[in-house]
């Protein structure tokens, strides 16, 4: 997949933050720094101009019997704040009530992946999974769960290194926080947090 990271722009950029700092970019120990940055960022940002969607395609008609829940729980999430363009990492949980198709299970962590990849916010991020599972796959109903530890208030301003904020998500009959709770009692402890801050709204709840 194409990625829209220009590297030489980004290392000119990190050099010019250097000087900034007050750091010296052409001693010996920050020589490399810039395009390792670069290359960090190409990573961190390559979903960028990307339609997520792409890997949604080879989704299956499945029988009229389907419909019970799918669940893949405990998708590995690293993004970046679109604030102050620090990591965000944590869970993402995505259950779907199959409409008529279900795609390969691989497909979801790449939608996040995808849709993580960009300056983001927590909030954000979820309802585009949802969406883009929405409009890909025509279900019954979407679920997203999404719990992430963020650089940014941890490691800064109010050093809450301890603070999970958890969002959700949710499209069709996972609109329905009865719905929701089903999916909450599989998910667990961390599902109950969920549901705590879940509240009763198809938009989701967020604490950071
Ligand atoms: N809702 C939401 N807020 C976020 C997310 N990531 C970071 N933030 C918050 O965005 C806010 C940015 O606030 P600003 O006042 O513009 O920035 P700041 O002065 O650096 O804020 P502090 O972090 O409080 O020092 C902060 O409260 C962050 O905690 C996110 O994914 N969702
Ligand atoms: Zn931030």
């Amino acid at each position: 997949m194409e990625n829209s990271v220009d590297r030489e722009r980004v290392a000119a950029a990190v050099r010019e933050l250097l000087s900034a700092i007050g750091s010296d970019p052409d001693s010996a120990e920050l020589a490399s720094t810039p395009f390792r940055v670069a290359d960090a960022y190409s990573e961190f940002f390559a979903g960028v101009g990307q339609d997520p969607a792409v890997f949604l395609t080879d989704s299956v008609p499945v029988g009229d019997d389907t419909g019970e829940l799918v669940l893949l729980r405990d998708i590995t999430l690293r993004s970046v704040c679109e604030h102050h363009l620090l990591p965000f990492r944590g869970r993402a949980h995505i259950a779907y009530r199959p409409g008529s198709r279900v795609v390969g299970l691989s497909a979801l962590p790449r939608v996040v992946q995808s849709l993580a990849a960009r300056p983001q916010v927590q909030e954000r991020l979820g309802e585009q999974i949802a969406q883009t599972l929405e409009d890909g796959l025509e279900p019954r109903g979407v679920l997203v769960v999404l719990e992430a530890s963020h650089g940014c208030v941890s490691d800064r301003g109010v050093l809450q290194a301890e603070a999970v904020t958890v969002t959700v998500a949710s499209r069709g009959v996972f609109v329905d926080p009865v719905e929701q709770t089903a999916v909450f009692a599989l998910l667990g402890a961390g599902a109950s947090r969920a549901a705590d801050n879940a509240g009763n709204t198809d938009n989701g709840g967020a604490v950071s």
